[in-house]
Parts: structure tokens; sequence; C-alpha cells
């Protein structure tokens, strides 16, 4: 029979045709002709020819009546649906979750506070400071911007939390995108105009500002105008207004950390500039190779850079090697965990120390045992248990900090007099990686900070010769603006240093 091939089914496939073996994800060429690119394309050439040519006329119609809805509802399509859901069930434990994201949210809000930088300039992908530099922080190689809806989930994080300095700062950011956009549908958003109306106007009137408050909630019934709640609080908007509620229009102040006395010498370091972050100079701030009369440092003597004096810290510059830093993250990689602070005579998480740590015995590796030996040597401190803790290596990512602190217990009650070699009388803090911005250790009580500097090792005494803790010594780890940063701890307890730092009763020593 002329035109009917035997092997074809009236709807066109070959009866024949073998199973398709099914690739994680089918290009739409694959499913079928009516959905070949090049001939949609040739369709689509010129539109005016595609409706004047009736052979083109007709292609289209079929092909948007009935080619489309084939491809979507074809066992293909089913079998890819399947197959995306079954990939992202087997990553999915791996994937960032809500703690993850919301944690992310809270780390720009405070690169946002302890750099100062301006939220339109984040959105914008820059970091500009709003103080009286305005040099960018931080200049990435790619610019990227942040979405409408980004902003939206940050403000929306800051407004869970009754904290309307921030989320007025995000949705405000969030309201202008998508007023911007509005009309344009991206797959990805999980908000939307309203949404960020509705948020915003509620975080006005919570910040005292009730006119603000009720044109934005009328601009959200523009879109949603029987949104009932939405409705009862311009009826109260409206009532507080006539009865003369004062309205603020001042800017709401940064809501107070309560680990924080001195945010603001906090911040101002964490912000000053590498070449500034020294102290002044001063003639007993020298470099000077130290063999420390040790045989491991006598081919090649520590480079100590003196810091400060009163507390006294130092810096050992190329105190490790790169292949020594490797070697020492990819040990500790497996085992980070978030990290603890002491509360009391418990271990817990905590909003002010973000980053993961893992504790290395120095039986882990060789590297970690020379390590050990090195700090030895150039500290003359003795570090066998119980006299030293393990290396702790940390891992500080987005944002990740640690807000002033000491390292030394304050409280007899610390978990830290628990190996019952004493308080910790000093910390030798290695710097195992570079960061592009931000991470600085910064020295409040003593003004002055350090910049991450890899390999370097930063020396410090946390108690007096007395016993008693050196307030000088109140420390942070800045955020991490941009990188990775990585360091490993070692702290020496007193005991077991009795000869080789001999106690004195003068309170300054
Ligand atoms: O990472 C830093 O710069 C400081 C870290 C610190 O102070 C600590 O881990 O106790
Ligand atoms: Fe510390």
């Amino acid at each position: 029979m002329l035109g009917l091939c035997p092997w074809l089914e009236p709807d066109g496939l070959p009866r024949s045709l073998p199973p398709q073996t099914t690739p994680w994800f089918h290009g739409v060429s694959q499913l079928g002709q009516g959905s070949d690119p090049r001939r949609v394309r040739a369709l689509h050439q010129d539109p005016q020819a595609s409706v004047d040519n009736p052979l083109l006329a007709f292609s289209l119609i079929k092909r948007l009546y009935s080619d489309w809805p084939n491809v979507i509802y074809s066992e293909e399509a089913t079998e890819n649906t399947q197959a995306l859901h079954d990939g992202f069930q087997e990553v999915e434990q791996e994937l960032p979750g809500a703690e993850d994201l919301d944690g992310a949210a809270r780390a720009l809000m405070r690169l946002q506070d302890v750099y100062g930088l301006s939220v339109k300039g984040l959105v914008h992908g820059t970091f500009q400071g709003t103080g009286a530099t305005r040099t960018p922080l931080y200049s990435p190689s790619r610019r990227v911007g942040l979405s409408a809806d980004d902003c939206f989930h940050v403000g929306k994080v800051a407004y869970d939390t009754g904290d309307y300095y921030h989320s007025i700062a995000w949705l405000e950011e969030a309201v202008g995108l998508f007023r911007l956009s509005y009309g344009s549908w991206n797959p990805e958003d999980r908000s939307s105009l309203e949404d960020a109306l509705d948020h915003l106007a509620f975080s006005y009137f919570m910040a005292g500002n009730v006119s603000h408050a009720l044109s934005l909630s009328r601009e959200f019934l523009h879109y949603d105008p029987s949104n009932r709640r939405v409705l009862r609080n311009v009826v109260k908007y409206k009532e507080l207004l006539e009865k003369g509620t004062p309205t603020r229009t001042e800017p709401l102040l940064r809501p107070n950390s309560t680990h924080l006395q001195s945010r603001d010498a906090y911040e101002e370091l964490c912000q000053r500039p590498r070449g500034q972050s020294a102290p002044q100079h001063h003639p007993h701030l020298v470099c000077s190779y130290e063999t420390n009369g040790s045989p491991f440092l006598l081919l090649q003597p520590a480079k100590k850079e003196m810091v400060q004096t009163q507390p006294y810290v130092a810096l050992y510059h190329d105190f490790i090697s790169d292949a020594e830093a490797e070697t020492i993250k990819g040990l500790a990689g497996p085992w980070l965990q978030r990290s603890v602070v002491a509360s009391g005579e418990e271990q817990q998480k905590a909003e002010y120390r973000i980053s993961k740590s893992a504790w290395l015995k120095d039986t882990a590796h060789p590297v970690v045992r020379a390590l050990e030996q090195r700090i030895g040597a150039v500290t003359g401190l003795d570090l066998r248990p119980p006299y030293a803790e393990y290396l702790q290596v940390v891992n500080y990512g987005m944002g990740g900090h640690y807000e002033p602190h000491f390292d030394h217990a304050t409280s007899r009650k610390s978990p830290l007099y628990r190996m019952k070699s004493g308080n910790r009388i000093a910390t030798v803090m290695i710097y195992l990686s570079a960061v592009e911005a931000g991470g600085s250790t910064a020295f409040i009580a003593a003004n002055f900070s350090v910049p991450v500097l890899k390999n370097a090792a930063l020396f410090w005494w946390n108690l007096h010769r007395n016993g008693a803790g050196a307030s000088a010594t109140l420390h942070a780890a800045c955020p991490v603006l941009a990188g990775d940063k990585w360091v490993a701890n070692k702290w020496i307890h007193e005991y077991g240093q009795e000869f080789r730092r001999p106690c004195s009763t003068d309170p300054q020593e």
C-alpha cells in the first residue's frame, strides 16, 4: 500500500524502535521529531512568513496544540522527572539544609555590620564600606549580585528574630528589585513582591514608622486586594495616624549583641587596612633569628617578629611549610565539627564562635609530631601530656568568626581544668592558609590586629607570671570576608612550665 510503511504505528512511531536507554537527563531534542531545535528555529525564523505560509502555519499550530503536550506527557518526560528526583534524593543529605541557609544569611548580616558594608553595595556585588574611607574592602574578580528573592531571604531571617534593623535594610532591597522585575517569572524564586511588601510594612510598623507601614500595605493591596489581614492592618495604621501617634522616621539603631561590650573597638580593628594593623614603631619591636638554645633550631632559626610587648605577642614567620599546612588540613578535614565554647562546666555551640574544628594527636602523623617539636623548641615550653592540649585545627568559612574572648579560663569551673594541669599559660596559633579579605586576629584591649599571614605562627602569654589572667590578651578572629581561613591552635598549660617560665609576684610581669 502506497505511503503506508508496514513498520509504522498510526502515531508515526516505528514499531520496532529499541527501548530507550534512560540517560540521567534527556535533551528535549531527543523527545521526538516535533521538538528538533533546528526545525523549531526554522519555524520561527520569520514570524510573518510562519503565519503566511499555510504549511508553516499548520506546523506551528500543530506544534503548539499537540506536539508540546506530547513531549510534556510523554513517558520519557516522566522518566526524566523520576531520574531527576532519584538523583536529587541521592545527594540530598550532602546538600546544605535550612540551618546552613539561615547561617549564611546571618553571615552576610555579620559582614555588613563588622565591616560597615552598604547593603545596596552587597546586593550589586561590591564590598563598599559605609564609613569615611569608602574604599572597597574586597574587589572580587567577577562581580555577582543578589536577586530579590535572595534579599528577601536574608531579611526574613532577621524578621523572624525580631531584628527589624536588618530586616528593613534587606527587605527594602528585595522590594526594590521585585518592583523592577514585576511580571517576569523566575522559577527559582520562593517569594514575591507581595511577600516582601508584607514583611517590610510590618518591620516598619515595629520600628515605629506607621506612615511607611501604611503606604507599603496599600501597595500590597494593589496586588492582593482581598487580603483580610493586610486590610485590617491598613485600618489599624490609619487609626493610629489619625490619633496623632508619632511616626518615627529616623533609622533604627543596630541591635545590641549581648556578648560584645567593646563592639566599636573590635570592628574598627577588623576594618583596619593591612598596613595599619600593627602598632606604631617601637624600639622593642624588632625582628630576630632565634635558636633559643635548641638543637632543632640551629640549622634553621625561627624568624621572630615582636608584635607587642604588653601583652607579649610575637609572630614567627615561615613557621611551617606549605606542604605541612596542606597535610594538617587534610588530616583534620574528615574530623571537622562545629566548634564549641566553654559555657559554665559544659561545652556548647554559640553564635559568637562560627567555625569547624578538629583535634589532632601528635601520633596522627609525623608532620604533627614535627610541628609539636618545633613549638616546644621555639617556646622553650614542655608540651608532653598533660602539659599541652592536642593540636586544634580550625576552619572558618564565609563570615566565620570568633568574637572577643580569652583563651585562658576565667572561672575555676571551666572544663579547661579537667586536664588537671592548670590554666592555659600560652597560645601558639598557626595560620594554615591565606584569606582574600578579613579574618584578622584582633587584640581589642591592646588595640592592634594581626592580618592572616600564611604559614606564620602567633605566640602570646595568656597568664601573668603570678598566674592571673592577662586581660590585655582579649582577642578575636574577625569574620572572614572572602576566602577560607584555617588556623591551628596549640594551648600550653601552666603545669610543667615551673622552671621554664618561673613565677613572679610582680602583677605586671
Ligand atoms: O583565628 C584567629 O584569628 C583567632 C582564633 C582564636 O582566638 C581561637 O581559636 O581561640
Ligand atoms: Fe583565642
